[in-house]
């Protein structure tokens, strides 16, 4: 007899409470969150300004402690690391792409997508990065430096980077918002491509709809707490959904 299992978290919080400052002016940025991001799935967070996205994503990433509650990345508990090991964690099994690119402007694009597999003292895996390479399709910029590229080639360069030490889990904050729609596409498309063929895992924060509609699955967060999901959407349904939740608001 066959058991169904859910599939395995590659991040997940567990009761995830966040509270910033103190008092009468103390903030509740997740008030008793529980999510689990599955291996091999493309997660996109939303929610009006203000719902915790960014909290949740800091804090299930290791970039942010929880006030209570429990952050794993795969089976580590991230509570239970000293700074040390956090720092190690995010080097070797995270991934970030952030809204402003956050590449390094005097190293060359080749040079930026190994920093973290240099830092880290590993040599990489030279065919999986080959592969990258030519799937965010830079091969001939691979000695420009940063700002000798447009915005949409900068960020295919930190998708790359990302994905280069194979990480359990990237997380994208805003990967899209200096984009135009046209290399917004594109760099949505390559996480998905990461996704669905490379068998990486993503969970991206976004505001865009039509980003959100790369993603296998929405989250939608409000006031801190998970209020909804929705499975293979599409940026119309999403509009849709943002739309309802204004309505109820
Ligand atoms: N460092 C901080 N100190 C105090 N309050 C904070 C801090 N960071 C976030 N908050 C508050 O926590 C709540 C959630 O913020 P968060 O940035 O997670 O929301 P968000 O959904 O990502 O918003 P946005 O879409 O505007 O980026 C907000 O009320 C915010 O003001």
């Amino acid at each position: 007899m066959t058991t169904a299992t859910a599939p395995r978290a590659a991040a997940r919080v567990v009761d995830a409470v966040k509270v910033y400052g103190g008092g009468d002016t103390a903030v509740r940025a997740l008030d008793a969150v529980d999510v689990s991001f599955p291996a091999g799935r493309f997660t996109a967070i939303m929610g009006p300004s203000g719902s915790g996205k960014s909290t949740l994503m800091h804090c299930a990433a290791g970039l942010d402690t929880l006030t209570s509650g429990a952050a794993y990345i795969g089976d580590t508990e991230l509570g239970a690391l000293d700074d040390r090991r956090l720092t190690l964690l995010r080097r070797d099994r995270v991934g970030f792409v952030f809204q402003a690119f956050n590449l390094v402007p005097t190293l060359t694009v080749a040079e930026n997508i190994t920093l973290p597999l240099d830092l880290a003292g590993r040599h990489g895996d030279r065919e999986w990065i080959d592969a990258l390479i030519d799937v965010v399709g830079l091969r001939d910029r691979l000695h420009h430096r940063p700002s000798e590229l447009s915005g949409g080639q900068q960020q295919r360069v930190a998708v790359a980077r990302a994905f280069a030490g194979r990480p359990d889990v990237v997380f994208a904050d805003e990967p899209t918002g200096n984009l135009d729609s046209r290399s917004g596409a594109e760099v949505l498309g390559l996480l998905g491509s990461a996704v669905r063929e490379m068998d990486r895992t993503v969970v991206m924060v976004t505001h865009d709809p039509v980003a959100a509609g790369h993603a296998d699955e929405v989250l939608f967060l409000a006031d801190g707490r998970l209020v909804d999901r929705m499975e293979a959407p599409t940026a119309d349904r999403v509009l849709d959904r943002l739309k309802a939740f204004e309505v109820r608001t």
